[in-house]
C-alpha cells in the first residue's frame, strides 16, 4: 500500500538522525517460513525438556495469532485486551472461550495489568510462542494422563502438578535458547532466501536519506555476524558504509535504561575488544551494546531530533520516546492486510455500529426512565436489550474477526480498539506496513494529523459514519512538501 500514516505530526527537516531497527525492519521476514521454522525448533525443544511427546502432532497453524496477546499465568488463557485492560476475547488451548466463561474468572471482564502474572506477546518472535502455549494447554487437557487441579491452576498427574505458569515458563526458556542458538542462526543465515525478504526499494531508500544530510544508524538486539549477514544479503557486503554509527547486541528496551559503554566489535573475528570505547564513533566501525545515555554524549542529540524507526511496540517505540524523548516510527507488517481487509468489511462494520447504536440508545431510554420513576410505586427494572440485535451483532463481530486470524484483527475486536492499537497510537508518532513505504515521500517533508471533528449530528447514520472514516486512519493522513 505504501503509505505511512500518522499519531502525531512531525516535520521531517527537524530530524537529524533516524536510527533503525533491523529484524522486522529493515530485515523484512517471510513470516509464514519463519514462524513455522522457529515453532518447530522449539516444540523439538520442548519433547526434549520431557513434555509430552504428543506435542509431535501439533503443526504450525499461521492463521491462529495475533501479535499483541497477554498470556495469563494464573489461569493458562490468552486474552485479547482494551487499553484498559477490558477482556475483550479469550482463549484456553485452541478454544475461544464463551463470554460467561470469561466473566466467571475476570470479574467485569477486567483484569488489571500484572507484569509478574501477565506475560505480553508483542513481537513476530512471540508469534509461533502464541501458539505452541495454546497447543501445550490444549494437549495436557486431552491428555489422559492428567486432569484439572481443584484450584484451577494448571493439570496434575499423580503427585506431579504442572502448573500453567510452569508451562510458560518452560516455554519462554526454550524460546529463549532456541533464538540464541547456533543452530538457529546458522540456519537463517544458511537459508536466507527463505527466511528474508528482499526489497528494491531498501538501498535507494537509505542512499536518499543520506543525500538529504540525515544521520543514520543501525541499532539492533541481534550479534554482529547475524547482523552481518542479513544486512550483506539486503544492502551488499559494504552495508556499513551506509550508516553513520552501527550498534549490535543492544538488548533493547534495557539499551534505554541503563548507562552502559559501548565496546568496539572486530569485524573480521566478530569478537568484542576488552575493556570499553571512549571518543566520538567512526563510520564503518560497529560498537556493542551501550546504551542511550552514552549514545547521547557521544553524538550530542537531543532526543527530539532523532527518529527510530522499529517494530517493538515496547523495546523500540515506547521506550524510546519515553527515556530518550526520541520521535517514534512504528513498523506493522500486518497492516496492509488489516486495512485491505477492514476495507472489504466496511458494509459489515457500518451495519454493526448502527445495531451497537441502537443498543446503546435503549439502554439509555431504559436507564432513564427508570431514574425518573426511581420514586414512584411504579418503577420498573430497565427493559432487556433486544436480544435478536445482540445476537446479530455478536455473530458480526465473530465473523469480522475470523476475517484476520483466529484469534481476530491485531488492531480491533469487533468495535473495540485492541491494546495493541491503543499503544501504537499513544507512542508511534508515524506508522507503516513497510520501512521502505516512507521512501515514497520527499525527505524534508512534514507529517500531519487530518483535524477530526466531534461535533453533534442528528443522525445516527451520519454519527456513524463520520466515526467509520475517522476510524479508517488512512484517509485521515496529509502529507504537506511545506513545512507547518
Ligand atoms: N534470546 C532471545 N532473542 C530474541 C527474543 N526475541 C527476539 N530475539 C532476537 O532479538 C533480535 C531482535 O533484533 P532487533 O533488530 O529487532 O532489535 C533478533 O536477533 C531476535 O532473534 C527472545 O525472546 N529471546
Ligand atoms: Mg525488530
Amino acid at each position: 500500500m505504501q503509505k505511512v500514516y500518522v499519531n502525531k505530526a512531525l516535520k521531517m527537516e527537524k530530524i537529524k538522525w533516524i536510527g533503525f531497527d533491523m529484524d522486522a525492519t529493515l530485515a523484512v521476514y517471510n513470516l509464514q517460513n519463519f514462524e513455522s521454522f522457529v515453532f518447530e525448533l522449539v516444540r523439538e525443544k520442548l519433547i526434549l525438556m520431557g513434555h509430552s511427546e504428543e506435542l509431535a502432532k501439533y503443526t504450525y497453524d499461521a492463521s491462529f495469532s495475533v501479535r499483541g496477546a497477554w498470556f495469563d499465568k494464573r489461569h493458562g488463557n490468552l486474552l485479547k485486551s482494551d487499553e484498559h485492560n477490558n477482556i475483550l476475547a479469550a482463549w484456553h488451548g485452541l478454544r475461544k472461550m464463551q463470554s460467561s466463561e470469561i466473566r466467571a474468572m475476570y470479574p467485569n471482564k477486567h483484569m488489571p495489568f500484572d507484569g509478574e502474572r501477565v506475560f505480553v506477546l508483542n513481537t513476530i518472535f512471540n508469534q509461533p510462542e502464541t501458539f505452541m502455549l495454546a497447543c501445550m494447554i490444549d494437549m495436557y487437557e486431552r491428555s489422559s494422563l492428567y486432569t484439572a487441579t481443584e484450584d484451577g491452576r494448571g493439570f496434575i498427574s499423580g503427585s506431579n502438578v504442572l502448573t500453567f505458569r510452569e508451562i510458560s515458563d518452560d516455554l519462554r526458556r526454550v524460546v529463549d535458547i532456541v533464538l540464541r542458538s547456533d543452530q538457529y542462526k546458522s540456519h537463517m543465515v544458511n537459508n536466507l532466501e527463505r527466511f528474508i525478504l528482499r526489497d528494491k526499494r531498501a538501498v535507494p531508500f537509505l542512499t536518499s536519506l543520506r543525500q538529504a544530510n540525515k544521520k543514520l544508524f543501525l541499532l539492533t538486539n541481534s550479534d554482529f555476524n547475524f547482523t552481518n549477514s542479513l544486512m550483506s544479503f539486503i544492502y551488499g557486503t559494504n552495508w556499513r558504509t551506509l550508516f553513520d554509527i552501527v550498534v549490535v547486541d543492544g538488548e533493547k528496551p534495557k539499551w534505554f535504561a541503563t548507562d552502559a559503554f559501548f565496546r568496539e566489535v572486530d569485524v573480521q573475528t566478530g569478537k568484542t575488544k576488552m575493556g570499553h570505547h571512549e571518543g566520538p564513533f567512526s563510520t564503518g566501525a560497529v560498537y556493542s551494546g551501550g546504551s542511550v545515555v552514552e549514545f547521547r554524549r557521544n553524538t550530542r542529540l537531543t532526543g527530539k531530533d532523532t527518529l527510530y524507526v522499529g517494530d517493538h511496540i515496547y523495546g523500540d517505540v515506547m521506550r524510546s520516546k519515553k527515556t530518550g524523548g526520541w520521535r517514534t516510527f512504528l513498523i506493522v507488517p500486518e497492516l496492509d492486510r488489516e486495512i485491505s481487509i477492514w476495507k472489504s468489511q466496511r458494509k459489515r462494520y457500518l451495519e454493526m455500529r448502527r445495531i451497537d447504536h441502537q443498543l446503546h440508545e435503549e439502554e439509555m431510554t431504559a436507564s432513564s426512565e427508570s431514574f425518573h420513576d426511581e420514586d414512584s410505586e411504579n418503577s420498573t427494572s430497565p427493559p432487556k436489550n433486544n436480544k435478536r440485535n445482540v445476537t446479530f451483532y455478536k455473530d458480526e463481530a465473530a465473523k469480522l474477526e475470523l476475517e484476520y486470524s483466529k484469534m481476530g484483527s491485531l488492531l480491533r475486536s469487533g468495535l473495540r480498539e485492541t491494546w495493541f492499537a491503543g499503544q501504537m497510537r499513544r507512542y508511534a508518532d508515524l506508522y507503516a506496513g513497510c520501512v521502505y513505504d516512507l521512501h515514497h515521500y520527499p525527505v524534508s517533508g512534514s507529517f500531519y494529523v487530518a483535524p477530526q471533528f466531534f461535533w453533534p449530528t442528528r443522525s445516527w447514520r451520519q454519527r456513524i459514519e463520520n466515526l467509520a472514516d475517522q476510524l479508517q486512519r488512512p484517509q485521515d493522513t496529509i502529507f504537506s512538501k511545506q513545512a507547518l
